[in-house]
């Protein structure tokens, strides 16, 4: 089966001044779908840089990105904007909802702009916020809401459309260990009853401990490592 994210050769540099700092140099990954991918590494190392590079947010400096078998540094900007609304959820630091609406109104913005069918948006709408615990508090506006409240917004927008790759970073920074737990198995459900890869970034000793796939970022590059059952 063809990797729905595949990576070869990517370099990214970045000019600070007259200064060129490579952060990443030589990154190889091959993602099969459905797959639910923990992505570490310490401060600085490079991890916003790869998910903005694996959601076509930026370009590589060289090196080629495929995406279901596409690669995604030959389209256009259109074409890469199009990828992202309706292939791509994103979960981002800083959770991009919309003040004026309810937590099931930015949901709803979400499978809006994904294209979901009108039809399917209400069942959409009330699984997602389910899944992330905020039922109670969905007529409730982002400014209503605490910090983590708000990420728990974000990640039932990225997550209602079911799109095929939702990147999301840090995404239970904001979380109790317990909320944390209860959104890694929504994530772990997501994973193995829809077509969607969810590659998301962590410190959290904890959680790294129960995701099978985890990749580290360490010296601008990358090294993978399957979880051993351990019984
Ligand atoms: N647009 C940019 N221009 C210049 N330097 C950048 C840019 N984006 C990132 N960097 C640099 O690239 C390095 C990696 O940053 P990045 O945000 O990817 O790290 P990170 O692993 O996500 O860190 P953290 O865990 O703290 O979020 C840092 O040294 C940062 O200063």
């Amino acid at each position: 089966m063809e990797p729905i994210i595949k990576v070869e050769n990517v370099v990214k540099s970045f000019n600070q001044g007259s200064k060129k700092i490579d952060v990443l140099d030589g990154i190889n990954m091959s993602i099969e779908a459905n797959q639910l991918i923990a992505l570490r590494g310490r401060s600085g190392s490079g991890k916003t840089t790869l998910l903005n590079l694996l959601g076509a947010l930026d370009r590589p400096t060289s090196g080629d990105i495929y995406f279901d078998g596409n690669h995604i540094n030959k389209m256009n900007e259109k074409q890469r904007s199009e990828l992202r609304r309706t292939e791509m959820g994103f979960v981002f630091q800083s959770y991009g909802l919309v003040p004026l609406m309810s937590v099931e109104e930015n949901v709803e913005f979400g499978l809006r702009i994904a294209g979901v069918p009108r039809s399917e948006w209400k069942e959409k709408i009330a699984e997602s916020i389910e899944l992330v615990g905020l039922s109670k508090r969905k007529k409730h506006r982002p400014f209503e809401l605490s910090g983590g409240e708000q990420q728990r917004v974000a990640i039932a927008r990225a997550i209602a459309s079911k799109p095929k790759v939702i990147l999301a970073d840090e995404p239970t920074a904001e979380l109790d260990s317990k909320m944390a737990f209860r959104i890694i198995h929504a994530f772990q459900e997501i994973v193995k009853n829809s077509s969607t890869t969810i590659i998301m970034t962590t410190h959290d000793p904890g959680i790294l401990e129960i995701l099978d796939h985890v990749y580290t970022l360490e010296d601008k590059n990358i090294a993978y490592r399957k979880q051993e059952i351990i019984v």
